[in-house]
């Protein structure tokens, strides 16, 4: 089985990579989930998840959202056995280790390289109008510096593959699907 992480910057299509992945009928496990599932929990203010995130990082390690996310994953691919899975929303290289060290040599840390501009990327993230996003660039900007702060750059740096996405969504998704299909392929043999 191969399990697919994808890491990159805010809005540099991670979740794009995961609608593909559901076209093809690959199943998908969103860590984001395990925040909106504290924001629930708490009644809180979706716009506050990556507070929250901050906050269960600190109480309970660089890891705490990935050990939560592996229960997830556990019943998943119960639920559905396929040959190749994806995890959306790894953030720091805390997590990829944990990944790493729980599900073994069949995980495989994908990073999507971009070349957009800070701006390009606050204007995706108005368009595509998700409820949990910033409405100004100062937040984008601080998304960053957060993310980095958790270790995004490492992650990246770890990642056994790169994807790029600085042209079309069209060709971006193209890379994506030719990249599924590899690995489909490699686990049929
Ligand atoms: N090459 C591209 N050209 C135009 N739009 C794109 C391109 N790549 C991604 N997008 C669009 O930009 C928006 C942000 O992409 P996406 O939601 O996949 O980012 P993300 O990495 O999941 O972001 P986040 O870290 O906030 O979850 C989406 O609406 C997506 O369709």
């Amino acid at each position: 089985m191969r399990i697919i992480a994808f890491v990159g910057m805010p809005a540099s299509g991670k979740s794009e990579a995961s609608n593909v992945a559901r076209e093809m009928g690959i199943p998908v496990v969103t860590m984001g989930d395990v925040i909106r599932k504290e924001v629930e929990l708490r009644g809180a203010d979706p716009a506050d998840g990556g507070k929250i995130a901050n906050e269960l990082r600190e109480k309970e390690g660089m890891d705490a959202i990935a050990k939560r996310c592996m229960v997830m994953i556990e019943e998943k691919m119960k639920e559905n056995p396929s040959k190749v899975f994806v995890i959306d929303g790894v953030r720091g290289i805390a997590e990829v280790d944990y990944f790493k060290e729980h599900l073994g040599d069949g995980f495989m840390l994908v990073s999507i390289a971009i070349d957009s501009p800070i701006e390009e990327r606050f204007d995706r993230i108005m368009s595509r109008k998700r409820e949990d996003d910033m409405d100004n660039i100062e937040q984008l900007k601080e998304r960053d510096t957060r993310e980095i702060g958790w270790g995004m750059g490492e992650a990246i740096a770890a990642s056994d593959r790169i994807i790029e996405n600085t042209s079309t969504l069209d060709a971006y998704r193209a890379n994506i699907r030719n990249l599924f299909e590899e690995m489909i392929a490699e686990e049929g043999k």
